[in-house]
């Protein structure tokens, strides 16, 4: 498989919180890789910083490297908008925009300059297609997107972000605000999708890491402690944290 994304040697500090602690790891394109470990051990600091969110925490600070597509992310001349067009996000509670299903969709294609309708309308209904939410909203794109399901809701969030033609969908916790089918209608989702993007997902529950992802990665205190095919880390891990951590004995 193509890598990529790499982080070389990568350091994350809060302050003086050292928070991610020289962290080399390769995920793989088109894919889905998850972050799995206790709570605290650092996934979704890692996840923020494939797309610079971190940026916005006032004190952080970063050594080493981040490669995305061969270009360190961190270096001066990256555009960060950009990168964040490439590299979308969905987070933990559903966070549509107070506007319609259709400009939900159509608010990023439309910030990138595109104007035409016809454009437009073509961009909603295939990113909705492709968030498996499209037969379920087409007869009233004009109503508020905060007037549908919880689940409706993230896989809108989802096809937001898909309209703008994203290499890397970023997950942190997508599901776990979600009830058991909605959960399940996103790890469908998630697998239909990974034939044409990269997913990198940080989940708490195990059990989702391993139906949905083809690689694994356990963090603890802040290190990556193992990476590898899913099925092989839960069914032969090499580190004995890892087995502990899967086998239930902390966490
Ligand atoms: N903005 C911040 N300022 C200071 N410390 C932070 C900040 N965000 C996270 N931390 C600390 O960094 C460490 C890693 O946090 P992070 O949220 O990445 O962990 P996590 O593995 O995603 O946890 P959880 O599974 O509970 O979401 C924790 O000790 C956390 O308290």
């Amino acid at each position: 498989m193509t890598t990529i994304i790499e982080a070389k040697d990568l350091n994350l500090f809060y302050s003086e919180f050292h928070a991610l602690k020289g962290v080399n790891l390769t995920i793989p394109e088109k894919a889905v890789t998850a972050f799995i470990g206790p709570s605290g051990c650092g996934k979704s600091t890692l996840l923020r910083t494939l797309n610079r969110m971190n940026d916005m925490i006032v004190g952080t600070r970063i050594e080493g490297k981040l490669i995305i597509n061969d270009t360190d992310i961190y270096s001066q001349e990256v555009d960060v908008e950009t990168l964040r067009k490439k590299v979308g996000m969905v987070f933990q509670q559903p966070n549509p925009f107070p506007k319609s299903i259709y400009d939900n969709v159509a608010y990023g294609p439309r910030l990138h300059g595109i104007k035409n309708k016809q454009k437009l309308d073509e961009i909603v209904e295939t990113s909705l297609k492709s968030a498996a939410l499209w037969d379920e909203v087409k007869d009233h794109l004009k109503r508020s997107a905060l007037s549908i399901s919880g689940g409706q809701q993230q896989r809108l969030c989802i096809a937001r972000a898909l309209a703008v033609n994203p290499d890397i969908l970023l997950m942190d916790e997508a599901t776990s605000a979600l009830d058991p089918i909605s959960t399940l209608k996103i790890e469908e989702l998630v697998q239909d999708l990974r034939d044409r993007y990269t997913i990198v997902m940080v989940t708490h529950n195990m059990h989702q890491a391993a139906r949905v992802s083809n690689q694994t990665v356990f963090f603890l205190n802040g290190e990556v402690v193992e990476y590898d095919d899913t099925e092989k880390l839960f069914s032969n891990p090499s580190d004995k944290r890892t087995e502990d951590y899967i086998s239930g004995r902390f966490g």
